[in-house]
């Protein structure tokens, strides 16, 4: 598992190293540059072979210089760079100021604002370089910077400016500069992963500055092929999951749910559908059973066999049904995957859902599902973030998941999966883990499914959303374009071979 840092975290790194007397702030800056010159020559090698003229836009705080340091090496490498300055060189932090003053041996340093008032024509760049602010922006950055998608490369030192490094959201309505390339140094910040990190990031490089690891607190997801071998054993020892269905022409998303889980290897998975479904499913079904389950009494009733240890229910039950068969799945305390209609159908009183909710429950609410469940959270999170580090994703899911007693586990690109007790993962599907074909029809019920199926092989919530978060754009990803639900399930025996399963 990779650790994602926050800002805090990554100043605490490095100031511990520095303290301890093992590195200088002067030579993790010359790393961190060059880091940067050597992530563009191998993004844009043709470029890097007959350079050409580069800006660069070095802001009154370290940022900047890793900006000085930028100028100087593609100076030296051949380009024809021109530097503007945001602040007062006196008045830059000292391994900026030493930097600066390495820079005014081979070039000038012009006033960015002065430049700005008389219109800095960008169309002349081939490069353009973003060391104006990074893991130190607290403010919105009051600043008309231009516009440069159809000009230069434009490369972000760090984390592009006017992100929060901490929430990957915009501070205020202050300028957000974009990126072709974003080159970071040591880890990832939660801001590269979260919300508007990924589109505003580009590519993403890391590159290793020498600081000793650890000191992260919220991973990112990584499969855990142990967590999905088949060891020996009776099918009644990999579990038996229960799915419920909704009713006659609605059946399909339960369907779609069943088939992941039997796909992860939950060694039974009953579905459990209304009377006047029962033709239409068994008409679909093969190696999934059936059972009829018109409400909770008969849920109840069925749960008297313990050996359904994992149940799933939401995607197309309909609110009154689903809130009938939630209230008796939570009494019967299974592991139980509540999704869809079933976190809908307590939008007007999500208490009374959390007053049954129990640790070995997982809920897997959208940006709208979210919403209804958690409103006052919900509002903060759209709310303009005024200030760094802002409210994240991240920490609306930790406060529900607290809230709710169990584990949730939010939907979207950035998929952010937290348990009561504050512990999180995060599965950013971006970059080299990009997955836009997943936003499909029935692809979140394919992913309770799965949740329910490693519930079921007895896996722990947090290990068990996490893994199925994982395992779901991977199918997605080896699947490709044209991907349809369906295809999920289909595609996960190749997923798992791959994994060593
Ligand atoms: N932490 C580390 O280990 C390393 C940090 N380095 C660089 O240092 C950067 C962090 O440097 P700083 O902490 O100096 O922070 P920044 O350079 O991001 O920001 C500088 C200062 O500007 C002020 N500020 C914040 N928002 C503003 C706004 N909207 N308008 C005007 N001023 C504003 C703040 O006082 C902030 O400290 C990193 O992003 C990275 O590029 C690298 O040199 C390598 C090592
Ligand atoms: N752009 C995207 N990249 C990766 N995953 C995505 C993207 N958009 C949606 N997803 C994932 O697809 C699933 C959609 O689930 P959901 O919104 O419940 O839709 P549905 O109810 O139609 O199945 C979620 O797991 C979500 O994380
Ligand atoms: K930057």
């Amino acid at each position: 598992m990779y650790e994602t840092l926050t800002a805090a975290q990554m100043r605490a790194i490095e100031a511990e190293a520095i303290e301890a007397g093992s590195v200088t702030g002067l030579t993790l800056m010359e790393r961190a540059g060059q880091g940067v010159v050597d992530a563009i020559r191998a993004r844009w090698p043709d470029r890097a072979a007959a350079p050409g003229r580069a800006l660069v836009l070095a802001g009154p705080g370290n940022n900047g210089g890793d900006g000085f340091v930028i100028a100087r090496l593609l100076k030296t490498a051949g380009w024809q760079v021109d530097l503007f300055l945001f602040g007062s060189p006196e008045k830059l932090p000292p391994d900026a100021k030493a930097n600066a003053q390495r820079w005014s041996e081979l070039g000038e340093t012009h006033d960015l604002e002065q430049a700005l008032e008389r219109g800095l024509d960008v169309a002349r760049y081939e490069l353009a370089i973003d060391a104006l602010f990074g893991t130190g922006l607290t403010r919105p950055v009051a600043l008309p910077l231009p516009d440069l998608s159809d000009g230069p490369a434009v490369v972000a030192v760090d984390i592009p400016t006017g992100l929060c490094a901490d929430s990957g959201r915009r501070i205020g309505q202050g300028a957000l500069m974009r990126a072709d390339l974003t080159v970071t140094f040591h880890a990832r910040k939660l801001g590269h992963v979260l919300a508007e990190g990924p589109a505003a990031c580009g590519a993403l490089v890391v590159h290793d500055i020498g600081l000793p690891s650890g000191g992260g607190e919220t991973g990112l997801v990584t499969p855990d092929p142990r967590a999905f071998q088949k060891h020996q054993g009776h099918k009644y020892g990999h579990g038996h999951a229960l799915v419920l269905s909704g009713p006659a022409t609605r059946t399909g998303a339960a369907r779609l749910a069943a088939r992941a889980a039997l796909r992860v290897g939950a060694g039974l998975v009953t579905l459990g559908a209304p009377r006047d479904a029962m033709a239409e499913c068994a008409a679909q079904l093969t190696a999934i059973m059936l059972r009829d389950v018109e409400d909770g009494a008969a849920l109840t009733e069925m749960l008297g066999d313990d050996r359904l240890n994992a149940l799933a229910l939401g995607p197309g039950l309909g609110p009154d049904r689903a809130r009938d068969l939630a209230i008796a799945a939570l009494e019967a305390r299974r592991a139980t995957v509540l999704d869809a209609d079933a976190l809908t159908a307590f939008a007007d009183d999500p208490d009374a859902l959390f007053a049954q909710l129990h640790p070995a429950c997982v809920l897997t609410p959208h940006g709208g599902e979210f919403a209804r469940l958690f409103p006052d959270l919900a509002d903060r999170l759209s709310a303009p973030a005024e200030r760094g580090p802002a409210y994240s994703k991240l920490d609306a899911t930790r406060e529900a998941a607290a809230r709710a007693g169990c584990t949730v586990l939010y939907k979207g690109m950035d998929t952010v999966i937290a348990s009561q007790t504050g512990a999180a993962r995060i599965h950013c599907a971006a970059y080299d883990r990009a997955a836009p074909w997943l936003a499909t029809a029935g692809a979140g019920d394919v992913l309770t499914g799965l949740i329910a199926g490693l519930l079921a092989r007895g896996l722990f919530p947090l290990t068990a959303a996490s893994q199925a978060a994982w395992l779901h754009v991977e199918a997605a990803r080896r699947f490709g374009p044209g991907l349809i639900a369906e295809d999920l399930p289909e595609t996960l025996p190749a997923v798992l071979r791959a994994q060593g399963a």
